[in-house]
């Protein structure tokens, strides 16, 4: 039997079952409709203004390859009268990283858009693979979330630039929101779901904006879209392995898409509707993280941490782990009126007397002379 006509068209035979509602399209169609409903979250939400330079934080991945190509297609169709730039981070993880910056390179020659690419390295004097050889594979997530937080922020400070946009989709929103609700962490959900979040100034940044374009597109239909658009997007998942509370979430959600389509979108909407019953998050609540998989980590030992969230770590709260190096948090709930300053250390945005990143940074520095002693020692003995 031939395809069913397109259920939009209705002129050519249908190709695509869309995951989002099941219907029935072709390429053409599918490629407009997906186009047409980011463009109507970005006017929906106001987005953007016209003369504002952007930021896309830029992973080489499929959700910001899509980013970028449909913002860049967006902005010419509908003239939106913004700047497009990428943004990506290097954390150092060979094999991984450096393979799909390779990617990003390309992406900016397709789309022409200009590249900035900063390395935790340069930022903090350590890379992923350096971390992850002082603290293990377990827990790593924590770090790479916060240092990446910071990176984007700070990238864009380096590029004047105030606004960052992330390839955050409907699904890892779907997927955060599960994660708070099974915490019983309410009061993070508001930043969890905004579409728009910001950090407030300090001396290394101005009033950054975050927003999530993709926040309503489910994944599949991402990957549906590059696919037949032919984009040139990295595909490997990172070498250190994702945190294994995110994970059990993920399953879950794509568990539930099975047996009902629309499950992802309610979760997201149910989590905005909690979030308005909550009232809104302190400016400085999590929010969806450092743009990558390390955000609203957890510890397999009962802790959580989300990056970007400058509360309530302190050095008391570091955990040592035993042998295998781990470090743990325990996150207290938020008080309400914390003050937000500056890190006294490097001057990032904190509520603290010392950032998270700083305080990470400590306990590495830490780990790293204990375990040049312990070599000494091991050496003279
Ligand atoms: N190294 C990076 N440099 C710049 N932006 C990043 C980086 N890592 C992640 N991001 C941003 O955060 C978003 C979510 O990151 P995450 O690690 O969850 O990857 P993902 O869902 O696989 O997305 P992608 O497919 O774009 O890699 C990305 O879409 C991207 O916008």
């Amino acid at each position: 039997m031939p395809p069913p006509p397109c259920a939009l068209c209705t002129t050519n035979r249908a190709a695509i079952v869309r995951p989002k509602d099941h219907s029935k399209l072709c390429k053409s169609c599918f490629i407009t409709v997906f186009e047409t409903e980011i463009h109507h979250t970005i006017t929906s939400n106001n987005l953007f203004h016209r003369g504002e330079r952007i930021a896309i934080g830029a992973s080489g991945g499929k959700d910001s390859t899509v980013l970028a190509s449909v913002l860049k297609t967006l902005n010419e169709r509908y003239d939106y009268g913004v700047e497009l730039t990428l943004l990506s981070i290097d954390e150092g993880i060979k094999g991984y990283r450096d393979d799909s910056l390779e990617t990003v390179k390309r992406n900016a020659t397709q789309y022409s858009m200009p590249l900035t690419i900063l390395g935790y390295a340069e930022l903090y004097g350590w890379t992923m693979d350096q971390v992850v050889s002082q603290v293990g594979k377990k827990g790593n997530c924590t770090y790479c979330g916060v240092f990446r937080r910071q990176a984007l922020d700070r990238g864009a400070a380096r590029l004047g630039i105030q606004h960052v946009v992330t390839g955050h989709n409907a699904d890892d929103v779907a997927e955060t929101v599960l994660m708070n609700l099974l915490r019983a962490d309410l009061p993070r959900l508001s930043r969890t779901t905004s579409i728009i979040t910001s950090t407030p100034s300090t001396s290394d940044t101005t009033n950054i904006q975050r927003s999530k374009p993709l926040k309503y597109a489910y994944e599949k239909e991402i990957v549906l879209y590059a696919h037949h658009k032919g984009l040139d997007y990295f595909s490997t998942e990172c070498i250190y392995s994702p945190e294994a509370f995110r994970g059990s979430a993920r399953a879950l959600i794509k568990n539930l898409e099975r047996v009902r389509p629309s499950a992802i979108l309610d979760i997201v909407r149910s989590g905005e509707d909690m979030a308005a019953l909550c009232g809104p998050a302190p400016a400085h609540a999590a929010d969806d993280g450092g743009g990558g998989c390390g955000r609203t980590e957890s510890s397999d030992i009962g802790g959580a941490v989300a990056p970007g969230l400058e509360v309530e770590i302190t050095s008391a709260t570091v955990q040592k782990r035993g042998k295998k190096g781990g470090v743990a948090y325990v996150a207290p709930r938020q008080g309400k009126g914390q003050v937000m300053g500056k890190c006294e250390v490097c001057g990032y945005l904190s509520s603290q007397r010392v950032c998270k990143a700083c305080v990470l940074l400590e306990g590495l520095r830490k780990g790293r002379a204990r375990r040049g002693v312990e070599i000494e020692g091991g050496e003279g003995g």
